[in-house]
């Protein structure tokens, strides 16, 4: 016997919800079978279109398409999570991301904050797949939320494989040159300088033109196969441009009160030879420039969750091993206080010193001062965000795929010690993976 098909069976609880419309959050749900998420995602007509999945062994991947509702404030957001807790029953995902610089977000079409409650999931999990219908019925008329439901439903089209990822042939530019770069490194660097300043995250934007640019999609899901232990995400709010990454660094994930969160910084290349690669790793534990770029970090993250939180504890530095580089990390746990919210944390620790500087301020002034390309997103943060649980990653490893040219975003830690030529190799070892991928390495 045929099992129904999951469309279908979700247009049938639909129609038996209509009799008993509810208040609050309904989150209707079927089994389905998908090959490949962003295969899925990429014949959808429905926008905005969305791909999360964190970086734990066994977590949950999620396809998310259209909106119930989205957010350009931390504060609306966080005003809707607590209505709908309130009211009570199961508790939406809500899904987005954050500038690096809210104020002056700098790109067109991302706003500075964007969250959004998706119309229609699709997740896979251990066992198998789902494929959820959101509906609210707190704040809007039944009838034309059901009407608005049900229209998604219908526009929903079936998965088809990811289109091939062709080569192209692109032409690169990198803003700022290796010649501009030198001279920033120079002044972040200048005694006077690293006086009142000891840390500037600085960035650097590498466009690559070409006639076509390849499926975002297909990219994202090549890309994410070499990407263990890393986030990997990617949003289109729009068609025609997408934003897609596989950040190794989290910004936080909160479990109920208790929360998790990382100094990740301090880079060194990786080699194929499993000795030499190891002794890469225990050189880059003893090295005091980057040492010092991670202690920035973790330093900062301390004294921020301090009034915020209790039982802060700091495990030992460790090597992070991603495909190309490898990272120090150091964990950091705490216990929040009862009334801490994730618009608190999201307004108190980014952008962390792995991506801004210490003191905040100033590196962010040298940076908006000096950095003639726009960061966008990059750099900011992309996760997941509800009542129990949120998972956020610091978006680094990313690009930004629009019709004629696909930008890559890569920084370095600039401290005393740090040295130009080493830092522009630190960011060509960062944008690697994906290089390779687009037939460039
Ligand atoms: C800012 C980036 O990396 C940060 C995270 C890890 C290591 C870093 C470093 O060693 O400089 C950076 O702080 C980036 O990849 O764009
Ligand atoms: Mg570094």
């Amino acid at each position: 016997m045929q099992s129904t098909h999951p469309i279908e069976a979700l247009k049938h609880q639909l129609d038996t919800l209509c009799e008993t419309a509810s208040k609050g959050f309904i989150r209707l749900s079927t089994p389905c079978q998908v090959e490949s998420l962003m295969g899925w995602l990429n014949v959808q007509s429905v926008y905005p279109r969305l791909y999360w999945r964190a970086r734990d062994a066994g977590a949950i991947e999620y396809a998310a398409l259209g909106v119930v509702k989205a957010f350009d404030s931390l504060g609306g957001l966080q005003a809707d999570l607590a209505a709908l807790a309130d009211i009570g029953g199961e508790q939406p995902d809500y899904f987005g991301g954050m500038a690096f610089d809210p104020v002056t977000p700098g790109w067109q079409h991302f706003p500075g904050c964007h969250f959004l409650l998706p119309r229609i999931e699709l997740r896979r999990h251990q066992t198998g797949a789902t494929l959820s219908l959101n509906l609210r019925f707190d704040d809007r008329c039944p009838e034309a939320e059901i009407a608005q439901a049900r229209a998604c439903l219908a526009a929903l089209e079936e998965e088809q494989p990811l289109p091939c990822l062709l080569p192209h042939v692109y032409q690169r530019e990198d803003r700022p040159s290796q010649k501009e770069w030198a001279a920033s490194v120079a002044q972040v660097t200048n005694p006077d300088h690293l006086g009142h300043t000891p840390k500037v995250v600085l960035s650097r934007e590498t466009c690559l033109t070409t006639r076509e640019t390849p499926n975002p999609w297909a990219l994202l899901a090549r890309w994410q196969v070499g990407a263990t232990d890393c986030f990997h995400f990617g949003i289109q709010l729009t068609p025609h441009e997408a934003f897609i990454g596989c950040p190794p660094e989290r910004l936080y994930k909160r479990e109920g009160r208790h929360l998790m969160t990382e100094a990740l910084a301090g880079t060194t290349h990786r080699v194929r030879d499993a000795q030499q690669d190891q002794a890469l790793a225990d050189e880059l534990l003893a090295d005091k420039k980057n040492s010092l770029e991670n202690q920035c970090v973790y330093q900062q993250l301390l004294t921020q969750l301090e009034p915020h939180s209790s039982q802060v504890n700091m495990g030992e530095a460790h090597i992070v091993k991603l495909r190309s580089v490898q990272h120090i990390r150091r964990l950091i746990h705490a216990e929040l206080h009862s009334d801490v919210t994730d618009q608190q944390l999201l307004s108190v620790l980014p952008p962390t010193p792995a991506v801004g500087g210490v003191p905040r301020e100033s590196a962010l002034a040298f940076i908006r001062q000096h950095e003639r390309h726009r960061r966008g997103w990059y750099a900011g943060v992309f996760g997941s965000i509800s009542h129990a649980n949120s998972d956020l990653s610091v978006a680094i490893r990313c690009a930004h795929v629009g019709p004629e040219a696909i930008r890559l975003y890569a920084g370095a830690g600039i401290v005393a010690g740090s040295q130009p030529d080493e830092e522009w190799r630190e960011l060509d070892t960062k944008i690697a993976d994906i290089m390779s991928l687009l037939g460039m390495g």
